[in-house]
């Protein structure tokens, strides 16, 4: 489990107020909400706010991240190009405690246009509350850390 007990946030334009509900929701479990922003309604490009995340998490700022666009689709894409993150986009419960057993992710991606709020809840407590489970899934994050270059 996490050594620290804050969590980042990010989001573009599309997922400002899910973004909000969900530091409030991090927050009342008792974690530092990191948020990043962005800080308005005004369109913004998702992959900046994937760069933001990114950047303070490998300067330790926390060692997890709630990362947000419309659909999460782009800032999925967006916060995977970093080898040190694995940021899994959910849509449901089931997703959520997945990505962390068998995949170790440490970013949880969610869309503010596609995912409602309780849900979206819910699939962060189950992120935050589900451990890695290693064995043959040790292996295979393994890979992905050293992925070949084609
Ligand atoms: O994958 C991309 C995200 O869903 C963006 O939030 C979305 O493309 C932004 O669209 P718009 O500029 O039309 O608000």
């Amino acid at each position: 489990m996490p050594v620290s007990n804050a969590i980042l946030l990010a989001s573009d334009h599309g997922a400002i107020d899910l973004r909000a509900a969900l530091r409030d929701h991090v927050t009342a479990r008792g974690l530092e909400a990191i948020d990043l922003g962005t800080d308005d309604t005004a369109s913004v490009d998702y992959p900046d706010f994937a760069a933001t995340l990114a950047q303070a998490i490998q300067e330790g700022r926390a060692e997890r991240g709630l990362l947000l666009c419309g659909t999460g689709v782009g800032i999925s894409i967006a916060i995977n190009r970093y080898p040190f993150i694995r940021g899994a986009l959910v849509h449901d419960v089931t997703g959520a405690r997945l990505c962390r057993q068998h995949n170790d992710a440490n970013v949880l991606v969610l869309g503010g246009r596609t995912t409602g709020v309780e849900v979206a809840r819910d699939c962060v407590d189950a992120f935050l509350d589900t451990a890695f489970e290693g064995g043959r899934h040790a292996r295979r994050v393994h890979k992905l850390g050293a992925m070949p270059a084609l």
